[in-house]
């Protein structure tokens, strides 16, 4: 036999079949949550509450994008592994910052037609001395750990004329790394789909919800059990959703992979499955085995969701006295607003409490394990409706940490509800688009949109019950510390505003750190939020810090950039506001004393250029019809509003009207990232869709003139009028 090397492929954590996932997170941190329970909590004690004061820059490496970061690195070895926007990857000598290698996949861009929030990516998995990143058009790649080459990819769409893309990082299982999918806002069918960690090959697909019954069996005997909770004649054609786009998390101690599943799409259950039922898997927590793809047990935690309350924010797992017995347990809190406990062997419900204001649900029945429903306040079938928690979720992505020390469960919280209704146009299926059969309207955002809406809808939302409550408290965001048991806050500190929700990770030494959007890192004091250290950064930070140990130094990372859900709306307490959103990997350290220059500021605004003529023919009738289309497919990703960090369609070029067809149906900026529509629009609809562009320009033009006439800043405030993600 040849000699074997020494190194990241022959021993070490990345050596073996990587299977075993640290118990706990001490010099190394080897998946995004860190330990194998993902409690983002490290055993390292080095950085304490008494130096914390002496943290600096260590290094950082610009990442040169401007879209949202969300990843966790991982550390193995003395190498950092940092994913980014659109599944790049990039490895670094974790102690200088030395680039070792990037990995750029060659995405189709295309895809951005139907990714409902950026081009971000949340972290690689590492096992047998490779690097798994799933890019975001879905094709997941094992990288050779040492050069960053491919050793496989697998393209993991299982068809073409679907809206599937990918944001999560893969999770290995065993002898198989897994990965979900999204696009429920779109057209797409979730599942999770488990590979050969060695070859590639697949070896099974776990769909979360069933298939139209007219086509046969369904494709596994678990979904013949979920299609009776389906009517028969429900919206297969638009897919039914449920992607498991975000957590997956391999449980070693019961050997069950643990999926998070999406939303169902479209949002009305009056419309997805008009004789109603609790349409699983949706909302739910899938246990599978990993060697089959099976569940073992499943948790719904929101039964016919209707509201885009998937279950995919991260789960914990870890070990807590509950009821005076030691239980191996599973902590969640999904978008729905509940922090759950349940037991990760068998999915018993333990504990179910509220973390914020709620009309969905009024509890959980302890017995049943299903919650309260309330449709009086919240079935979409029967008009607009006001639900809290809104879209945006309770909580979402942002990883929580729990610490085992203070028994805490530290997290960003929104307490914030939206106002839903159903469209009024007819719900026909539009391949590769939005179908979600509603519009929302944020609660932060209601009152100044209630005199743009049809007068018989905003009758219809000034007499809901919970108008009054959403008008007079639109939103608060914290970080909070809560006992997961009783659902009780022991600490809370307001964040800068409704957007501003970061990733958490805490530390033995005591310490809790977080991100803002307003370019701090914070370090607090875990026991009771007190701050202890504050570092400007000059860019947005949502992502989770993680911390690692080389050659006797402790480091904590995180990655710098606003992004995500709502990607294209940059509040003004947003670093990004001001300055470019430059994407960076940050790097700290005690005494670290690199430099670290502020961001580009980000040019003066100027009043926007004058339009070209509309058209001949052109009519308000036109403009209208493009407004609808503009609000329907284009707003997702352009707010047209000052300072987002895609282009504001207010203030295009005379060249950039010019070329106006070329760039939407013919993809002319494709590289570039913006899709071509020609499938879905007609010539006459993209000429609409410039006709209000064109419209919108004008009128932008003539306020931002009056306003630079009264001398009012151009950049006054406008309200974000729809969100659709
Ligand atoms: O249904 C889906 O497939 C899907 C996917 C994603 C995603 O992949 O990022 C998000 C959502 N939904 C979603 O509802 C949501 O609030 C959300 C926020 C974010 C983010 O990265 O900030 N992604 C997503
Ligand atoms: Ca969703």
């Amino acid at each position: 036999m040849a000699p074997v090397v020494l190194g990241l492929a022959g021993c070490g954590l990345l050596g073996g079949k990587g299977t075993e996932q640290q118990a706990k997170a001490g010099d190394n941190w080897t998946n995004p949550g860190g330990d194998a329970g993902k409690t983002r909590n490290s055993t390292l004690e080095d950085i304490t509450p008494a130096n914390v004061s002496r943290l600096g820059v260590a290094w950082m490496a610009e990442l040169h994008t401007n879209r949202g970061l969300e990843g966790t690195p991982v550390v193995a070895d003395g190498v950092l592994y940092a994913s980014g926007v659109a599944g790049r990857v990039y490895a670094y000598d974790a102690a200088t910052g030395k680039e070792l290698w990037t990995f750029e996949p060659n995405v189709d861009m295309q895809v951005n037609r139907t990714v409902c929030c950026d081009q971000v990516n949340r972290g690689v998995a590492m096992a047998d001395g490779k690097i798994f990143v799933s890019a975001l058009d879905a094709v997941m790649y094992a990288l050779d750990a040492k050069t960053g080459k491919i050793v496989w990819q697998v393209d993991t769409k299982e068809v073409k004329d679907r809206g599937i893309n990918s944001t999560g990082a893969p999770e290995v299982a065993g002898d198989v790394v897994v990965i979900g999918n999204g696009g429920a806002e779109y057209d797409v069918r979730g599942y999770v789909s488990a590979y050969d960690i060695r070859t590639g090959a697949l070896k099974w697909r776990f769909h979360t919800v069933p298939r139209d019954p007219k086509l046969g069996a369904q494709d596994h005997p678990d979904l013949e059990a979920a299609v009776k909770t389906w009517d028969p004649n429900s919206r297969w054609d638009i897919s039914g959703g449920g992607t498991p786009w975000d957590a997956l998390n391999y449980d070693p101690e019961t050997g069950l992979l643990l999926v998070g599943t999406g939303n169902g799409g479209p949002y009305p259950r009056s419309i997805r499955s008009p004789k109603g039922g609790d349409n699983l898997y949706l909302s739910s927590i899938v246990a599978l085995d990993p060697k089959t793809g099976r569940v073992k047990w499943h948790y719904q935690e929101t039964p016919g969701d209707e509201w885009d309350f998937p279950a995919t924010a991260p789960m914990i797992l870890t070990h807590m006295q509950v009821d005076g017995q030691d239980r191996g347990v599973v902590l969640h809190a999904p978008k729905n607003g509940f922090l759950y406990v349940l037991d990760r062997k068998t999915g018993q419900l333990l504990r179910a409490n509220a973390l914020v204001r709620m009309n969905w649900a009024n509890g959980v029945d302890m017995k049943t394990g299903r919650p309260n429903l309330t449709p009086q306040f919240s079935d979409l079938g029967t008009g607009p409706k006001i639900i809290f928690p809104g879209t945006p979720g309770a909580r979402n992505w942002f990883p929580p940490s729990y610490d085992p020390k203070t028994g805490l469960y530290i997290a960003s919280i929104l307490d914030m509800g939206n106002l839903i209704f159903i469209t009024p146009e007819p719900k026909d299926y539009r391949r590769k688009a939005l179908n979600t059969g509603s519009a929302l309207i944020f609660t932060n955002a209601l009152a100044e949109t209630m005199p743009t809406l049809p007068p018989p809808v905003a009758a219809a939302v000034k007499a809901l019950p919970h108008y009054k409550d959403a008008i007079a408290n639109p939103a608060k965001a914290e970080i909070r510390a809560i006992d997961p048991l009783t659902g009780k806050t022991v600490w809370a500190v307001p964040t800068a505003g409704w957007q501003d929700r970061g990733g958490v990770m805490t530390t033995a030494s005591g310490l809790t750190f977080h991100g803002s959007l307003n370019g701090q890192l914070l370090v607090r004091d875990s026991r009771n939020g007190t701050l202890l250290k504050t570092i400007e950064t000059g860019t947005p930070i949502i992502a989770a810090p993680m911390t690692y140990k080389v050659k006797g130094v402790q480091y904590v990372a995180v990655m710098a950039a606003w992004g995500g859900g709502g990607f294209p709306y940059v509040p003004r307490y947003s670093a990004a506001y001001n300055r470019e959103n430059a994407g960076r990997l940050l790097v700290f350290r005690l005494d670290g004393k690199a430099a670290l220059p502020p961001p580009p500021a980000r040019p003066a605004l100027e009043i926007a250029p004058p339009p070209p003529p509309q058209a001949p023919g052109v009519t308000q009738a036109t403009i209208g019809m493009g407004r609808g289309l503009f609000y329907s497919n284009c707003a997702i990703c352009h707010s047209n509003q000052h300072r987002s960090i895609t282009p504001d369609l207010r203030r295009m070029s005379a060249p950039t009207h010019q070329i106006f067809n070329e760039i939407v149906m013919k993809g002319l900026y494709l590289p570039k990232g913006m899709p071509r529509w020609d499938d879905l629009f007609s010539q006459a609809q993209a000429d609409a869709i410039h006709a209000f562009l064109i419209d919108e320009q004008a009128r932008t033009r003539a306020d931002e003139q009056a306003k630079v006439k009264a001398g009012v800043a151009i950049d006054a405030p406008r309200a974000a009028i729809m969100s659709n993600f």
